[in-house]
């Protein structure tokens, strides 16, 4: 049943379930394993404390989330890719204002990620917006 995203088990949920489908997926999959390896445990931890702090405001994330993805040779299907699964994701599981933030941040995340790494490769990939 579809329910808001007001805890961090839902957030968990929304984790796990979006990264479910990532390692599916034949696109994304191998760009995800190529730096995580056996590590996927680590990358969902890391996820729930960003969205987390995203969505509920659990202040629980620290870093840079742009940073891994420079080197990544992502273009823009790997991105539309990406925001349909977790679009979809979404839409299975939750419903609400927060579901909607979700989508809509997400939405703008992955556009921003993909402008910087375009702009950091057209930029002899010296420079970073
Ligand atoms: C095609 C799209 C994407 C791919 C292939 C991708 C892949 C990755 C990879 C390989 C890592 C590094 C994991 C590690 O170092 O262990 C990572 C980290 C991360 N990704 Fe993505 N990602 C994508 C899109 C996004 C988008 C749109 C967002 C934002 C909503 C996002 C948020 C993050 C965050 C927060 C981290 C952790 C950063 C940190 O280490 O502090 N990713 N991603």
């Amino acid at each position: 049943m579809k329910h808001s995203i007001q805890h961090i088990g839902d957030i968990q949920l929304l984790v796990d379930a979006f990264y479910y489908k990532v390692r599916k997926d034949s696109m994304l999959a191998p760009l995800f394993n190529e730096v995580i390896k056996d590590n996927w445990e680590g990358h969902l931890k890391k996820m729930c404390t960003f969205w987390g702090t995203v969505l509920l405001g659990t202040s629980s994330y620290y870093g840079n989330p742009f940073m891994p993805h420079v080197n990544l040779a992502v273009e823009k299907d790997h991105f539309e890719r990406w925001v349909f699964l977790f679009d979809q994701t979404l839409n299975e599981n939750f419903e609400g204002e927060k579901a909607e933030e979700a989508q809509w941040r997400a939405n703008k995340m992955a556009e921003m990620f993909h402008l910087k790494i375009k702009s950091f490769n057209t930029n002899n990939r010296k420079t970073l917006i």
